[in-house]
């Protein structure tokens, strides 16, 4: 038995000196030290394989010569800030960055990000490395070639203008019950609210009433809203490798699990309703009866988990991008009281002084301006900067640069957005550039990237565009807005997609009129 101190004594033991703890002990002779040598000798030459493989992946590409061991840039990946990405997508048209050894391209210009939506043989979306634990692996996003060309395909007519004239009475009476709320906050007390995570409620309950209709009650609506901010929050380029308990991807499935199940019920409840003979009220409806109509050309069964997840990743695709594209729609139109005004303008003669009338999609196309604005607003502050893809061989994507497969490549849309050939001024928030037909900004629609482009374009742009537009049509109908300006207003936190950073406080009052 080992009688020397250090093995003996525990290290709680009170008043035991330091040397005293069971360090275990290395004799620095023969065997032991032949050993913590080959150990050296192997960790060594692991760290130098590490570097030797990321300076042969990065070629000549700009980024830093060398990679932080094992972690390479996970610290910046974790806090994101728009001007770190600005100032890597500035850096060239492709530079190389590695996060846990994931080796990642980013590509800023146009023409590169382009190549890369556009070239399904070389790429595919990867969304970011947890999301297929998140969405789950079967959930149709991940499909590629041909089998996601058919999906996608049965699943367009759930956005056709007929469609989306379905809808629009849900999203209206969802979005004046929830202004609703927020000026009856703000008459008790009248400071500013910032409107960042009311938006987002908002914002979730019209997605689920258009999705689900009467299917999903009001307080799973409301779980689901509070438990999606863990999905939101587990959207990090590079997570935490294991969904272990307490992590965020660990909390992101629970999340995903509740609003599946709420879901699953609503698909089942969509087809009883309309084998009964219901009238289509939402999406589901929308969709049971498609399958039913006899000139339908393609696959008619899908089982209620299928539906449910699909309905999850419009869920999951629209609730961050479409919360963050409102909320910048609201700032945008404070900070600019002459757009502001001429948006009023365009409201009192589109809705003849009638601002109780409901709208309807024919009304939404006479709002060309608020159209316009909207746009614009995305234009400036794109909700989407960039869309993980993922190298599926060795891409060829310039002359002398081969993309290595496996890696992930990631083309950003701020740049083609900020073009000053094709955006003048591209900072600044001009929606009469939209109002041109020969203009520049309406010449060059391929540098349009807020909603992506070729086989994986937004399949929801249409209706999230008719969302945004109703929402602040309504607003206007019912309360004036001003911004409280603070000196966070400006900065933006980057949290899946993007916000101002103090929330997006306003002043708000109900319309006199
Ligand atoms: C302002 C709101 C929105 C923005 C900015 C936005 C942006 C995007 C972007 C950038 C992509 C990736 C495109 C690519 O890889 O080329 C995308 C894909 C997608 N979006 Fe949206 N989106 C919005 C709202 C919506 C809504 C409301 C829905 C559904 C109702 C939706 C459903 C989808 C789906 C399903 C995909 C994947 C399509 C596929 O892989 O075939 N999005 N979106």
């Amino acid at each position: 038995m080992d009688r020397s101190a250090s093995a003996s004594i525990p290290s709680s033991t009170a008043g035991a000196p330091l040397y005293s703890f069971p360090i275990p002990s290395f004799s620095l002779q023969g065997k032991n030290l032949s050993s913590l040598f080959t150990a050296l000798v192997i960790i060594v030459s692991l760290l130098v394989l590490e570097q030797a493989v990321y300076r042969y992946k990065k070629k000549h590409l700009p980024g830093a010569k060398w990679t932080i061991p094992l972690i390479g840039k996970f610290a910046d990946s974790m806090s994101p800030s728009l001007e770190g990405y600005i100032k890597q997508w500035n850096s060239g048209d492709l530079s190389a960055v590695s996060v846990f050894n994931i080796f990642i391209v980013m590509a800023s210009s146009n023409e590169y990000a382009r190549k890369i939506l556009n070239s399904p043989t070389y790429a595919e979306p990867c969304l970011v490395h947890s999301m297929k634990q998140i969405l789950r692996a079967d959930n149709w996003v991940f499909l590629a070639g041909k089998a996601h060309v058919d999906y996608r395909r049965g699943l367009n007519a759930l956005f056709t203008r007929k469609a989306l004239g379905i809808y629009i009475d849900i999203q209206e009476s969802i979005c004046r019950k929830h202004l609703s709320r927020w000026l009856a906050t703000t008459e008790k007390t009248p400071a500013p609210i910032p409107i960042m995570m009311i938006a987002r409620h908002l914002n979730m309950e019209t997605s689920l009433g258009v999705f689900c209709g009467p299917y999903i009650p009001e307080e799973a609506a409301n779980e689901i809203n509070t438990k999606y901010w863990d999905i939101t929050l587990s959207l990090e380029l590079v997570n935490f490798p294991l969904a272990l308990p307490g992590t965020k991807v660990y909390k992101a499935i629970q999340a995903r699990k509740v609003a599946m199940y709420w879901l699953e019920q609503a698909a089942h409840k969509s087809k009883i309703a309309m084998a009964e003979g219901g009238e289509p009220a939402c999406m589901l409806d929308e969709w049971v009866t498609t399958l039913k109509d006899p000139n339908y050309k393609g696959r008619r069964e899908f089982s209620d988990l299928e539906m449910a997840m699909v309905i999850f990743s419009f869920l999951f695709a629209s609730q961050d991008a479409m919360s963050s594209g409102l909320i910048y729609g609201f700032q945008h139109l404070a900070d600019h009281p002459e757009v502001y005004s001429k948006v009023k303008e365009e409201q009192d003669r589109v809705r003849q002084g009638n601002f109780s009338k409901p709208l309807t999609l024919e009304m939404l196309d006479q709002m060309t301006y608020l159209q316009a604005a909207v746009k614009e607003s995305m234009r400036v502050m794109p909700p989407v900067l960039m869309v993980p893809y993922k190298a599926t061989r060795a891409f060829p994507i310039t002359d002398n640069y081969n993309v290595p497969a496996g890696s992930m490549i990631i083309p950003s849309f701020y740049n083609s957005l900020h073009d000053p050939e094709v955006y003048p001024d591209p900072k600044s928030f001009l929606p009469e550039r939209w109002l041109d037909p020969e203009g520049s900004a309406n010449a060059n629609p391929k540098n349009y990237l807020v909603f992506g482009a070729g086989p994986h374009r937004c399949i929801g742009l249409e209706y999230a565009q008719t969302n945004i537009c109703l929402v602040l049509a309504t607003a206007i109908a019912m309360m004036d807005w001003e911004h409280d300006v603070t000196p966070k207003s400006k900065l933006v936190e980057i949290i899946a997609t993007v916000f101002p950073k103090d929330g997006c406080r306003l002043f708000l009052k109900r319309r006199a009129d």
